[in-house]
């Protein structure tokens, strides 16, 4: 699908296939590095983190187990509730696994604070993130993201498994929407 697919729905490209492929590669190679002689169980958080988790995960050369939850503060709209909610939680018992949590966009810091507190609970062996986007309210929370795709600006983008009211993330990269979509 390319940006003409979309009509005018599309605003701005953000970060381009190409790109997110090549990002995807170093942060498997850094996690490769990161893991070496370790046992590594890859946790997804649904739906945004598809994309990345595929993608990512078969950039790895090593051996991981994923496993996924799906929790959910924003609904339909553009704004996080902060009310983070488990729609379903993990089939895997973390306990004494090194959990690389695997997500789509940093954007409040809500989500994953959470998560990251949740997940904590269960006394895995380590609790690391890795995230496509980060925007520049994540800085406000205490979080601290080991792997990085790209920082961007804060603006709500869609694409590469992000959302807006349930439609976008098949787009193979990240744009901005046109404001009129907004309205429609
Ligand atoms: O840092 P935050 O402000 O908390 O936002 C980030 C979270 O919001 C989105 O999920 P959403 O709740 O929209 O569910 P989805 O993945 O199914 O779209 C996104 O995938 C992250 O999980
Ligand atoms: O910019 C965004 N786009 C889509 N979903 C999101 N969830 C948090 N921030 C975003
Ligand atoms: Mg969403």
């Amino acid at each position: 699908m390319d940006a003409k697919d979309m009509g005018s729905a599309l605003d701005k490209i953000l970060v381009t296939e190409e790109q997110i492929r090549t990002r995807t590669r170093e942060l498997a190679a850094e996690i490769d590095a990161d893991y070496a002689g370790k046992d590594l169980l890859l946790v997804g958080v649904l739906k945004g983190a598809v994309m990345v988790m595929a993608d990512l995960a078969r950039e790895l050369h090593h051996p991981c187990e994923m496993d996924w939850m799906a929790v959910s503060s924003y609904g339909a709209g553009t704004t996080s509730s902060g009310v983070v909610r488990i729609l379903k939680d993990l089939d895997t018992d973390i306990q004494g696994r090194n959990v690389l949590i695997v997500e789509d966009v940093i954007d409040s810091g809500l989500t994953l604070s959470w998560l990251v507190g949740n997940l904590k609970s269960r006394h895995p062996a380590s609790v690391e993130i890795c995230t496509m986007v980060r925007k520049p309210m994540a800085f406000n929370v205490d979080l601290d993201v080991k792997y990085v795709g790209f920082d961007l600006p804060n603006e709500f983008i869609v694409g590469y498994g992000l959302d807006y009211a349930e439609k976008y993330r098949n787009l193979p990269f990240i744009a901005t929407l046109a404001p009129h979509v907004y309205d429609d």
